[in-house]
């Protein structure tokens, strides 16, 4: 969440597209009282905290604090923070446990942080690497970068997020981020870490289809995103039965059964394969309404869930990426429209104007059904809810084109795509209303 809301706040260049607007930006305005900052989070985080904490009294539920494990397939102990035990029996048993972050075994490892440690400095590091390429090295990257932090990012591959994101998308993110972004690393493995005698570190990768060695010094921190682990090896689960994949995340199906009949598991802990806040809780929120309100049969469309990615700028997408709708439905049953244009918001700057923003539809044929909606450029995060339930609701390319676009802003280019082709006519406008109004 602070990542959204400073992200916001932080967007690169912004200094500079204001002064193309005709502000007078004095010089620092961009710099951050970090230790302010933390602090009102830090408060803002309690706050939450005790919300949550008294909402779950109003509603009478009991709070065990302590750490949790299955004794059998029924029976969970709770080794409680105040030093006592608790054996507790269930004829439901809800796992969403969650995961902690990966680390490399790699030499020095220790001198490291991770993505927790992130929200615990106390002071902007002055000189930083950034290791991964997924969601939180781009975000943070991203973030510390805009800060004025000396930003390293380091990434095994070409590209950062090569994993269900969009190439079209990556690549004009890439772009961005060789213009306004932190110092890129490619095809970087990390190999060592060491602390010099000023107290700074030394980051070891090796780089290249050679795998030379790279030794970047001085750097004051070093933030390890490589990915996080499901928490499912310390929780007795050999005691109950319930199946793990490969990588230890609980198998369940798409109605939060494990294999175990009375044993449940949503979020970071399951094999579902999205590691996002809202998914746990809409996971979770199906599964009472099944349980207790005997609700149907209803499930999260797995298939649809929209994501965000908040990095500069921030990229929003629904759905099936362009090889993945291809490879699903074949190359001749897919249609793309693409474009990519410097936003109108950095039309009076020109080192700003190489900032594309870029947006494609993927289409099944022949229906022209939208199977996948992707967006990089100003506002992409806020702009992809709406998208969102259209994409849910089975939107085609008729429904966006029957739409009338709203001027001037980015997401109409959805609903025009610089002219579809052919406008529909007579008879054909009608059968665009919505079924309410025809
Ligand atoms: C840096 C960062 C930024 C993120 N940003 C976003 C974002 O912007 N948007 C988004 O949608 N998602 C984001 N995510 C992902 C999101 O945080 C997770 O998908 C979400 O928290 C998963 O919820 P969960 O309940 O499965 O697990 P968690 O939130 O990890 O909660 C699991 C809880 O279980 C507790 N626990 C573990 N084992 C036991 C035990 N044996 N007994 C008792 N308690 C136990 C843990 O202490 C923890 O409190 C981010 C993740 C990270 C790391
Ligand atoms: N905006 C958001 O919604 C948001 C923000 C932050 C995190 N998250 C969630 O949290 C999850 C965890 O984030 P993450 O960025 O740590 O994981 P990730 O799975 O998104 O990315 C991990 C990256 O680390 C790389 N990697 C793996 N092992 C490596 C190694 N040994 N050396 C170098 N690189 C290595 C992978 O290639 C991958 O690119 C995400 O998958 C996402 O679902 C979401």
């Amino acid at each position: 969440m602070f990542m959204a809301a400073a992200h916001r706040e932080m967007m690169i260049g912004e200094a500079a597209t204001a002064k193309g607007y005709g502000f007078t930006v004095p010089e620092g305005a961009g710099k951050i009282d970090w230790k302010g900052l933390k602090e009102r989070r830090d408060k803002y985080v309690a706050k939450l905290n005790t919300n949550y904490t008294a909402g779950w009294k109003k509603e009478g539920v009991e709070v065990i604090e302590g750490f949790a494990s299955f004794t059998d397939a029924q029976t969970v102990s709770v080794q409680c923070n105040d030093g006592t035990t608790r054996v507790l029996k269930g004829q439901h048993i809800l796992v969403a446990c969650g995961g902690l972050p990966s680390e490399p075994d790699i030499p020095g490892v220790e001198h490291a942080i991770n993505s927790d440690g992130f929200f615990e400095l106390e002071e902007q590091p002055k000189k930083v690497a950034v290791v991964g390429a997924g969601y939180i090295a781009v975000e943070m990257a991203g973030i510390l970068h805009a800060l004025g932090s000396e930003t390293h990012l380091f990434f095994r591959g070409d590209t950062v997020l090569r994993r269900g994101f969009d190439p079209f998308i990556v690549q004009t993110l890439m772009e961005a981020m060789e213009h306004h972004g932190p110092v890129l690393h490619r095809t970087s493995t990390p190999a060592r870490i060491s602390k010099q005698d000023d107290g700074r570190l030394t980051y070891v990768a090796t780089e290249g289809p050679m795998g030379e060695e790279a030794i970047l010094k001085d750097f004051d921190c070093i933030l390890l995103a490589i990915g996080r682990k499901p928490v499912s090896d310390r929780l007795g689960l050999q005691n109950t039965g319930v199946e793990l994949n490969k990588s230890g995340h609980i198998v369940v199906d798409a109605f939060e059964n494990t294999n175990v009949p009375g044993i449940y598991a949503i979020g970071d802990v399951t094999s579902t394969g999205y590691e996002l806040t809202p998914v746990a809780i809409a996971a979770g929120r199906r599964l009472a309404d099944r349980l207790f309100l005997k609700e149907g049969r209803a499930r999260i469309a797995y298939e649809l869930i929209a994501t965000v990615v908040f990095s500069h700028p921030p990229i929003g997408c629904i759905g099936l990426t362009e090889p993945q709708a291809k490879a699903e439905f074949g190359e001749e049953n897919i249609k793309v429209k693409q474009s990519r244009f410097a936003s109108m918001l950095y039309a009076f700057n020109d080192d700003d104007k190489k900032v594309k923003t870029a947006l494609k539809l993927v289409l099944k044929l022949p229906e022209e059904r939208i199977v996948g909606l992707h967006c990089i450029g100003p506002s992409s995060d806020e702009m992809m809810q709406g998208f969102a339930v259209a994409v849910r609701m089975g939107a085609t390319r008729a429904d966006f084109e029957a739409s009338v676009a709203i001027h001037p802003t980015i997401a109409e280019e959805f609903v025009t795509f610089g002219g579809w082709g052919q406008q529909q006519q007579g008879d054909k406008v009608s059968a665009l209303l919505p079924p309410y109004l025809s």
